[in-house]
């Protein structure tokens, strides 16, 4: 059966003006969808709802999570430090939504997948944090923001002996895009750093002890129709998520809970 993957939306709480007012609006590229249903799973894209009780009726509506990727950045508070630079931030209803889905992914053992920013979510999620801006806060680091179309790849990285990444695309190294300014800086609680750059910024990050939780600094949905090793990555998280027993209540059981 195809599995069904929860896939979080990014989110303007407003700045649009529109139809005489301020229009909150969810938006998402349309490749991380289209990478789910072509590699074989049903993408669900899910509504940042607030309420907690929601939240867990949607996850039980799920084989898996696909944390996708995000322009403006976390807010710094959420990993402990002050703002020191203008970018903008990420709406609170998104990082707050996600950080949450996050923490019941590792309660509930729910396969995920996390792409840039969700990769940073997971990181910040768990503890851990972020260089605010890789230019000012690094030296001598790579341009981790092509210039080239995402469907071109533009550095490499080292991968970790043995970690889920490299069991995937069984190479020591392998060619990534990228499109980011920030990064992870101190791995969250329980996670490893299961890849890096030639520059030492951390490109991919994991949970040994989960079925598949793994967060990528790079967009493989821009290239998994040309790259074998990219869609491997998809392929083997739905293949985890369609393992995953189900947490939905049977038909018998939701009647005598009702
Ligand atoms: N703001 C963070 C995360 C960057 C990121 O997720 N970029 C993707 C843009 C949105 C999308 O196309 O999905 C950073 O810059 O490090």
């Amino acid at each position: 059966m195809k599995p069904v993957i929860g896939v979080t939306p990014d989110f303007n709480a407003g700045d649009r003006q529109e139809w005489g007012g301020k229009e909150p609006t969810y938006f998402l590229r349309a490749r991380y969808v289209r990478a789910i249903e072509e590699l074989g799973g049903v993408p669900v894209i899910l509504p940042l709802v607030g309420n907690r009780a929601a939240r867990r009726r949607l996850l039980e509506g799920v084989d898996g999570l696909l944390l996708t990727g995000s322009g403006p950045d976390l807010d710094p508070a959420l990993y402990g430090e002050r703002k020191r630079y203008t970018f903008p931030i990420v709406a609170e209803r998104r990082s707050s939504f996600e950080l949450d889905l996050v923490r019941s992914a590792i309660r509930n053992q729910i396969p995920t997948l996390a792409i840039c920013g969700g990769m940073q979510s997971m990181n910040v999620a768990c503890g851990g944090s972020l260089y605010q801006d890789i230019p000012a806060q690094v030296d001598h680091v790579l341009q981790h923001r092509q210039t080239t179309p995402a469907v071109r790849l533009s550095h490499s990285i080292s991968i970790a002996p043995g970690s889920l990444l490299n069991r995937i695309v069984r190479r020591a190294r392998m060619q990534v895009n990228s499109s980011h300014h920030q990064s992870v800086k101190a791995v969250g609680r329980t996670l490893i750093a299961s890849a890096t750059a030639p520059d030492g910024i951390i490109e991919a990050i994991e949970l040994p002890t989960h079925p598949f939780f793994l967060g990528l600094q790079w967009h493989p949905e821009f290239l998994f129709e040309r790259h074998l090793l990219h869609r491997r990555l998809f392929q083997t998280f739905l293949r985890a998520a369609s393992r995953r027993p189900s947490l939905r209540p049977s038909p018998a059981r939701r009647r005598n809970n009702s």
